[in-house]
């Protein structure tokens, strides 16, 4: 296994793998590193046959309190140096893509990736949820969609995805407030599934929850976390197109013919991996 200065990963059963953001100091603020090693980590998970699911947490006792306040101030200053504003500022909107591009592999990840999310989650911490295909949180987690409390557009996803999540209205009202909203409210707004008394009661339940997902078909489970994303940014005349197309190639797989034979000597199925 690899390893990572701002993350961890670890196995459980049943190909279960948890993605650990792993700065506990700083609260799991996403950090220059962070930026490098997720993608990588998310790319090595994808292609390891044994990962079904991927949970995603943070070690300590917050789940992510944003961008590393500190790396922002060398981003805004390696700018402000430059003597030439136009290369300085294509410069940085490389640099934002290049930040972009990391939480969208979370997208691009073929494996369904579930949020475990406990105490903070703020400013990038929405971000990375919002890229997540499912979420589950602590009852005393709290949220903020923190950037414009420091002078900036969130710029990481947030404003793109969490409107599909929550609707455009509670989007943009949380995005022009950056306040503080709790887990009882994100689980009314459909940000969050699930609500958990402890961390201790998550993390078991969010184990089997993942589990039950790894034992389904690989192909089935790939196949509509994929048509899904491509659906939200297409039409439906499009997305109608694309799943037909989709299916058309692989409907006819081993894990169909397992499907039915289970079905039929009423027994669980077996899939091969990924
Ligand atoms: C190009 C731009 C791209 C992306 C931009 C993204 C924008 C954002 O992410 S905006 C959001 C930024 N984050 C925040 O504003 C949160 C800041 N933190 C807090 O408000 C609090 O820490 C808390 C999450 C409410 C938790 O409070 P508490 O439990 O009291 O802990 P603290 O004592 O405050 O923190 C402990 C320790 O962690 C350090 N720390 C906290 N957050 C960050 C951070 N975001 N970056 C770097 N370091 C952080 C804090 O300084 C403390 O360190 P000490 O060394 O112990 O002082």
């Amino acid at each position: 296994m690899e390893e990572y200065k701002s993350l961890k990963i670890t196995s459980d059963s049943g190909g279960v793998y948890n993605l650990i953001l792993n700065r506990p100091a700083t609260l799991n603020a996403l950090s220059p590193d962070f930026f490098v090693e997720f993608p990588k980590a998310l790319s090595h998970l994808d292609e390891n046959p044994n990962v079904s699911v991927i949970v995603l947490s943070g070690k300590g006792d917050h789940f992510c309190a944003g961008i590393d306040i500190n790396s922002l101030k060398t981003i805004s200053s390696s700018t402000a140096a430059s003597d030439d504003r136009g290369r300085a500022a294509e410069r940085l909107r490389r640099h934002v893509l290049f930040m972009q591009e990391a939480i969208t592999s979370v997208e691009k990840c073929r494996k369904p990736v579930i949020a475990s999310i406990h105490g903070a989650c703020i400013g990038g911490g929405i971000d990375l949820i919002t890229a997540c295909d499912i979420r589950f949180s602590t009852d005393s987690a709290f949220f903020s969609v923190k950037e414009v409390d420091l002078a900036i557009v969130a710029d990481l996803g947030t404003l793109q995805r969490l409107p599909f999540i929550v609707g455009y209205a509670n989007a943009m009202e949380l995005a022009l407030t950056a306040r503080r909203f709790s887990a009882s409210e994100a689980k009314h707004l459909g940000l969050v599934s699930k609500v958990f008394a402890s961390k201790s009661a998550m993390d078991q339940a969010v184990l089997a929850f993942a589990q039950g997902l790894a034992a389904k078909s690989p192909l089935a489970v790939t196949g509509t976390k994929a048509v899904l994303l491509k659906s939200r940014d297409m039409t439906l005349e499009r997305a109608l197109d694309y799943v037909a197309t989709w299916n058309s190639g692989a409907v006819i797989s081993d894990d169909l013919n397992e499907a039915i034979l289970a079905h039929s000597q009423k027994r669980k199925p077996v899939f091969a991996k990924l």
